[in-house]
Order: C-alpha cells, then sequence, then structure tokens
C-alpha cells in the first residue's frame, strides 16, 4: 500500500477481480484491473458522498456481517440510478465488499476513509430529532420511517429522537419550546402540512432566540441554522419534490446523512397579528377554492386534491381582487427567461452577497451597527386590479409529481424573490388550458390571461366596494358558530346550504392560527362553498402551503435564504 500526503494507493479484490483503489482528496475510486494488467471500468466516489465504512463483509436489512476474513472491510456510498423521472433521478445505497492483500492494509484503508470522511464532509449531522405524522398521506409514515430511513440512520451513525405526533401543530410547538441542545437537524415523515409546522418552528425559535419580533412585517429576519429534512410521506409533497427532483424516502435519507445544506426562500404573510410562512404557495381563487373543497374529502387522501379540483373547476368562479408587487432586480432574472434551478444554481449562489451584505460568517450574526430593517422593502410598488381566477406567490418553483415543472418553472430556491402569477378571468376553456399547461412542457405564461412577475413583496386587497366585511364576534358568537361547524361535520352538504357552516368553517380555520382568542373576525360574505352552489361569491379563501388562511386582506414579504434545508437543489439528470 502506498500512502502520501495526498494519495492512498493499492491493489483491492471484489470477489475475484483486481481493483487498483485510489484515495485522492476528494474522491475514492477503484478501477478493475484485467489478467493482462489492462484497467477496465472505474468507478469513482466523491468522499462526501461515502455514507459509511465498515470491517467486514457487512450487509444492510438486516444490518448483520456475513461470512468474512479479517481482510475485508465494505464501502457503502450514494450510488445515482439512470433511471429518473425527467427532473431528478433517485438515489439509493451502493455497496461495495473489498479483501485487502493483509490485515494491515484493510485497517490503514479504514482510517484513511474515515479521516478523508471527516476532513471532506464535515457538517453532517450526528443526532437528529424526528417527528412522525401517521395519518399523513396514505398514513405510511411510521412504516417508512423504521423500515427504510433508521436503518440507514443506524449506519451512518445517527442517532435520532423520534417523536410521532398525537395531534397537529404538536412538532410546530415541540421545536418552539423544547429544550433542542445537540440536535444538529429536525426531520419531518410526512407532507407539506408537516413541513410546515418544522418551518413554522426553526424560524419561530431562531427568532426568539435572537431577540427578533417576527410579526413585524419589516424586520430583518434572522437566518435558521437548524437544518431541515423532509421524508416525503404525505399527499402532495411539493416542497420535498422541489428541493430534491424526486420524492423518495431513501433519496432523501441519503441526502440528511451526508449533511446536504439548500438554502430556501421563505415568504411571511400578513394581517395584523396573524402571521404564517409559505415556501410553496399562497394562492387565492382556484387553489383557495380547492383546498377549502378538499378539506372536506380528507378521507379520500391524496385523491382529494384531483376530485376537488374538478368540482372548483367546473364551478368557474372568478374574484376581484387589488394587487400591489414589488418587482425584483429584472437584471437577474426573470420568470421567463427559461432558466432552470438546479443544484449549484449559479443565481442563487450570487445572491447570497446582495442578501446579506453584512454578515459575518465568523459569528453567524449581523454586525450590530446594522439597521434591524430591511431596505428590501424599498423601491416602486405596481398595483394591478381586475376580476382574477387565481392569483398564486410561490418563493420557489414548486414542482411535484402532479405537475413536474411546477407553477413556476424557472423559479429559483434561494435568489430572494417569489414568482407572483396572476390569471384572469377568462373562458373555461382558457382556464383549462392553463391548468393542463402545468402537466406538459408547454408555457403556461404564454396565454393572453396570464401575467407573470418576479417580486420581493405582495399586497393584496378586495377594491372598493368590495372590502371583507367582518364582525367582531364575542364568545356567544363564538359557541353559535362551533355548534353550527359540528352539523357540518355531521353533515358537509349543510356546508353550500347554509351561510352559517360556511361563516364556520373559516372562523375555526381563523382560531386554529389564533390560538385561544375571545372575540373573532367572521366574514359576512364569499365564504367557500361547494359546488353545487349557483350563485357567485366574491371573495376567496388563501391557501397558504396548504393551510387555509383566515384573511383575506394580506401583506406578503420573502425572506431569502431564511432556512436551510438537507437537500442541494434538483441535479441535472442529463448529465453523466
Ligand atoms: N397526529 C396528528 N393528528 C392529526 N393531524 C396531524 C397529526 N400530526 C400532524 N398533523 C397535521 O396533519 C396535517 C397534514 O399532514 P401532512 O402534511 O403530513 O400530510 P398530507 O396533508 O397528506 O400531505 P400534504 O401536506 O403533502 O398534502 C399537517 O398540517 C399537520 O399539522
Ligand atoms: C387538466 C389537468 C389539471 C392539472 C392541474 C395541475 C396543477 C398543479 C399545480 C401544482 C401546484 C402545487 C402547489 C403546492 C401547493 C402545496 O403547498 C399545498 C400543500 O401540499 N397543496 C395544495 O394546496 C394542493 C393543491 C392542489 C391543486 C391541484
Ligand atoms: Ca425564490
Amino acid at each position: 500500500m502506498e500512502i502520501d500526503s495526498v494519495r492512498v494507493e493499492s491493489s483491492l479484490w471484489i470477489g475475484n477481480k483486481r481493483y487498483r483503489a485510489f484515495l485522492s482528496g476528494w474522491y475514492f475510486s477503484w478501477t478493475e484491473i484485467d489478467k493482462r494488467n489492462r484497467e477496465k471500468k472505474t468507478i469513482s466516489v466523491p468522499v462526501s458522498e461515502v455514507i459509511g465504512v465498515k470491517e467486514g463483509r457487512v450487509e444492510i436489512q438486516p444490518q448483520k456481517k456475513v461470512e468474512d476474513t479479517d481482510l475485508d472491510f465494505t464501502l457503502f456510498y450514494v450510488k445515482r440510478s439512470s433511471k429518473g423521472n425527467g427532473i431528478g433521478a433517485p438515489w439509493s445505497l451502493g455497496r461495495a465488499q473489498f479483501c485487502c492483500p493483509s490485515r494491515g492494509v484493510r485497517d490503514q484503508w479504514i482510517t484513511q476513509l474515515r479521516t478523508a470522511l471527516k476532513t471532506h464532509s464535515p457538517s453532517r449531522p450526528h443526532r437528529l430529532l424526528v417527528f412522525i405524522n401517521p395519518f399523513g398521506g396514505k398514513k405510511r409514515g411510521k412504516q417508512i420511517f423504521h423500515s427504510l430511513v433508521a436503518p440507514l440512520f443506524e449506519l451512518a451513525g445517527i442517532s435520532s429522537h423520534v417523536v410521532v405526533t398525537e395531534r397537529a401543530n404538536q412538532a410546530r410547538d415541540y421545536i418552539l419550546k423544547k429544550d433542542l441542545t445537540g440536535f444538529d437537524g429536525v426531520i419531518c415523515v410526512g407532507g407539506d402540512g408537516m413541513f410546515s409546522e418544522l418551518l413554522h418552528g426553526v424560524i419561530g425559535r431562531t427568532q426568539q432566540e435572537a431577540g427578533i419580533s417576527e410579526h413585524d412585517p419589516t424586520v430583518m429576519l434572522q437566518p435558521c441554522d437548524l437544518h431541515i429534512g423532509i421524508i416525503p410521506a404525505g399527499s402532495t409533497d411539493c416542497v420535498c419534490f422541489t428541493t430534491i427532483g424526486i420524492n423518495d424516502p431513501v433519496t432523501s435519507t441519503l441526502h440528511i446523512i451526508i449533511g446536504d445544506s439548500q438554502p430556501l426562500d421563505v415568504c411571511s404573510v400578513h394581517y395584523q397579528s396573524t402571521l404564517r410562512y409559505s415556501v410553496s404557495m399562497v394562492g387565492y381563487g382556484f387553489y383557495g377554492d380547492v383546498l377549502a373543497e378538499s378539506e372536506r374529502h380528507r378521507w379520500m387522501g391524496p385523491l382529494r386534491y384531483d376530485y376537488s379540483g374538478c368540482m372548483v373547476y367546473l364551478c368557474n368562479r372568478s374574484y376581484p381582487g387589488l394587487v400591489q408587487y414589488l418587482p425584483g432586480d429584472s437584471h437577474i432574472s426573470s420568470p421567463r427567461d427559461n432558466i432552470r434551478c438546479l443544484s449549484g444554481c449559479r443565481v442563487c449562489s450570487e445572491s447570497k452577497e446582495r442578501l446579506f451584505p453584512h454578515f459575518d460568517s465568523s459569528s453567524s450574526l449581523y454586525s450590530t451597527n446594522v439597521s434591524q430593517y430591511s431596505s428590501e422593502l424599498e423601491g416602486e410598488w405596481v398595483t394591478v386590479e381586475g376580476r382574477f381566477k387565481c392569483i398564486s406567490l410561490t418563493c420557489i418553483s414548486s414542482s411535484c409529481p402532479r405537475s413536474p415543472k411546477g407553477l413556476s418553472p424557472s423559479a429559483h430556491l434561494a435568489d430572494g424573490t417569489a414568482d407572483l402569477i396572476l390569471v384572469r378571468e377568462t373562458n373555461p376553456l382558457g382556464f383549462l388550458t392553463y391548468l393542463h399547461r402545468h402537466t406538459n412542457t408547454q408555457d403556461q405564461f404564454d396565454l393572453p390571461f396570464v401575467e407573470v412577475h418576479r417580486v420581493k413583496a405582495v399586497r393584496f386587497s378586495l377594491p372598493p366596494g368590495e372590502e371583507e366585511e367582518e364582525e367582531e364576534v364575542g364568545e356567544e358568537g363564538d359557541r353559535e358558530i362551533q355548534a353550527s361547524a359540528e352539523r357540518v361535520l355531521e353533515d358537509p352538504e349543510k356546508l353550500s346550504s347554509s351561510n352559517t357552516a360556511g361563516h364556520s368553517q373559516q372562523h375555526l380555520a381563523g382560531r386554529k392560527e389564533r390560538g385561544n382568542v375571545t372575540t373573532s373576525r367572521v366574514k359576512r360574505r364569499g365564504f367557500v362553498c361547494g359546488p353545487c352552489c349557483t350563485k357567485p361569491r366574491s371573495i376567496s379563501v388563501w391557501n397558504c402551503d396548504g393551510e387555509i388562511l383566515p384573511h383575506t386582506e394580506i401583506s406578503c414579504r420573502v425572506h431569502g435564504q431564511l432556512v436551510r434545508l438537507f437537500a442541494r437543489g434538483v441535479e441535472d439528470s442529463t448529465m453523466p
């Protein structure tokens, strides 16, 4: 075996084939040598993608040693599949069992590979906090974690504390309140709703610790260090799909193990003291109505969105609105430039300097002489008024298996902007064309009734004369609304025939947001009803990453690179 400061080299065997193995800097590679000493195929693995090195011949699942000698060691690594979905390719666990010429050589290889791993892959997590939603998607969260994820964590030497949730918002509250010392990341096994819980927990906790008031829409939020990992087990899993390129629990687990780090833009949505964060979609009109309708059909599981999508489409509604937006810098990028945000994206990496000009990397804090108020909100606001089929704001492309290019195919994960899509009132065929183009390669923005803008902030209000009519109701009103909501739960059809029931649904969403309130706002008009409703409604609801917002008039702002995921963006699967 030859070892110098930059290179380790020796002959190794896999079965009866001889290989020349090299470890040099960032790569470990092994080349087959035939009987005439000619070099054949080489496999090369970046050290950063080595999952683990074990003595002996080790199998995984169940993790056990098979018959071996003290000349063997096993290398586990990330293996890319050639069979992608056209967007991203799944990763699997590669394994190579090497036999060395002597025990000394074997021990040297193990030591050298483990040292290289520490040097070239320093930001791997050691301890993780895992939240499993046992009811998300097809209700397979626990099974997915125990059969696919836990064995890989064990192999990689990662310990985890697992919480199987018993109620909504348990994961968020845990992150906000409990001692998180020693955890290098938080993981959700579930869908976009579970991701949203972790997002709110991590952002809220970081601001608490930094003494920043997150409810102030003008404040510069502190970026979060605690990484979030997503094991997809929900209905849409849009954030996972967009940041990794595929919804596959093993691929996600491998990204977590190797400590990948992908910054992500987050949009804060404010209405008075209500605050929500969104990554994938803040949508009014069609997407709001689909969500409201689908909540009534949760029992259908992931199919509820298809069913509700059809129902809402048939209703053919459009809504008046006044939209104001603050444009991003059009010299940097545009939503119609056809540049996809892929792993290592230039637009995103160049955005870091612009987003954090005063960031001190040694202390991970902003320098204290900088205003805590963001200058990002300076600029000329643009106003658009009209009737819309839908209004969507997305920080990322928001692709998912249903729409592989997403809501805005050229949006960037971490450029500090979001794309605002305005779909004006049109005929049903026109709107169907728009929707259908989400599923094929045609440009959904190349339609006369669609416009798209790259923005830093958005405000939405109802045009004069259409204002949200609200009234304060006391506990008496609350009780009455609660009672009608219960009647609706018994018979969902009542939702389309009873105003009070419609109010209840929104009202309850509002309560869920604000926690214990004694007075609540109730919309007098514009609740979302079923497709059997004959009268046009003038107000829709906002869908904020799968959660119905309790208010219509909102103000949104993009916070560039606010959180970090265990991901690396979509790898270009057309590259070798
Ligand atoms: N134990 C629980 N009981 C009831 N609700 C829960 C529980 N744990 C989490 N939740 C809530 O369930 C909601 C939906 O869960 P999740 O996002 O995992 O699945 P989904 O709705 O099927 O998927 P998607 O959000 O991708 O459409 C989340 O908003 C979360 O707050
Ligand atoms: C004729 C064919 C028509 C096909 C139309 C496909 C259009 C798909 C666009 C996909 C946009 C996904 C945006 C992401 C939203 C998530 O934050 C949210 C939570 O999971 N999902 C929904 O609200 C669920 C919303 C589901 C909308 C359909
Ligand atoms: Ca963005």
